[in-house]
């Protein structure tokens, strides 16, 4: 059936959606729809394409509304090539831009928005430079998996993060290194995860920490979409990898460049164990119309 798809396209950091609503959750779009949109030539262009469903209205929102029965609003994330993720750190900042700009939710300065996602229920809150998102408790996952990445000589050991999503971090030894990794392949992981991850390269900077504040620069292949501009789940395993690397102390904020900008990161103590939390801009660019058959 023919339809016509009102759009708005977002960017955190350069990580770039093509944003939707379908608040009766009466409009998925198929993988092909997906990837035809994301499409860089031929289509709008994006690393991934979000829906913005009401949870009440979706399988996986009731799990969220059974957590929170304030998350009205859920976050259908879709990558680049039509799979799903569980989670986007900067997808979730823009979809609450978007939400807001819409006139779908309010958000004053000091509350909190709750949103569904099939990794939980995530707070989101304005922040200085934008809104800031509690990722909740992340997780050791996966060992230490070793990465080849084209260009880099030698399989090097990484370590696995879950954020909500799968992450494999990788440090490197310098900006050089970094910039010379071929991000147009998809790095191999040794033993492959069963449901793939992302994958961070990472440069800490000298000195790595400078009044109390973490710095790392950064570089991601995405799965399901591939090199990216910035990854904020990625920035926040990233954080935590070199964090764990750098030892006891180290400390619990952080920078970390991306090619699209930067975003900061925060580790602190709730009752229920280890958070972290990411903040960064959330931007929305332009409005379309797509003619989807
Ligand atoms: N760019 C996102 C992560 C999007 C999902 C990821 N590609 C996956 O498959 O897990 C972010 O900002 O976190």
């Amino acid at each position: 059936m023919a339809f016509t798809l009102q759009f708005t396209k977002g960017h955190g950091t350069g990580n770039d959606f093509v944003l939707y609503a379908d608040p009766d959750g009466t409009m998925p779009l198929t993988a092909e729809q997906i990837t035809a949109i994301c499409d860089r030539h031929f289509g709008v262009g994006a690393d991934g394409v979000i829906r913005a469903v009401r949870s009440a209205n979706l399988d996986a929102g009731a799990a969220a509304l059974a957590e929170d029965e304030n998350a009205e609003w859920f976050m259908d994330y879709h990558n680049a090539d039509g799979s799903i993720a569980e989670m986007c750190g900067n997808g979730i900042r823009v979809f609450v831009r978007y939400l807001l700009d819409q006139g779908l939710a309010t958000l004053e300065s000091g509350d909190t928005l709750p949103i569904g996602t099939r990794a939980g229920v995530r707070d989101v809150q304005k922040s200085t430079n934008g809104f800031q998102v509690d990722l909740g408790r992340w997780k050791l996952d996966g060992g230490e998996p070793l990465v080849r990445a084209k260009e880099l000589k030698v399989a090097r050991p990484g370590l696995g993060i879950n954020v909500g999503n799968p992450h494999v971090v990788l440090a490197l030894a310098d900006e050089t290194e970094l910039a010379s990794a071929d991000l147009s392949y998809v790095p191999r992981i040794e033993p492959e995860p069963i449901d793939g991850a992302n994958v961070e390269f990472v440069v800490p900077h000298d000195p790595l920490v400078t009044d109390g504040v973490g710095r790392i620069t950064m570089r991601v292949h995405e799965r399901g979409s591939g090199e990216t501009l910035s990854c904020g789940t990625g920035v926040a395993a990233a954080a935590l990898a070199t964090r764990h690397w750098a030892g006891a102390a180290a400390p619990n904020q952080w920078r970390v460049d991306v090619p699209g900008g930067t975003l900061g990161v925060r580790m602190f103590a709730t009752q229920d164990g280890e958070h972290v939390g990411l903040s960064g801009p959330a931007e929305l660019v332009y409005v379309g119309t797509l003619e989807l058959g």
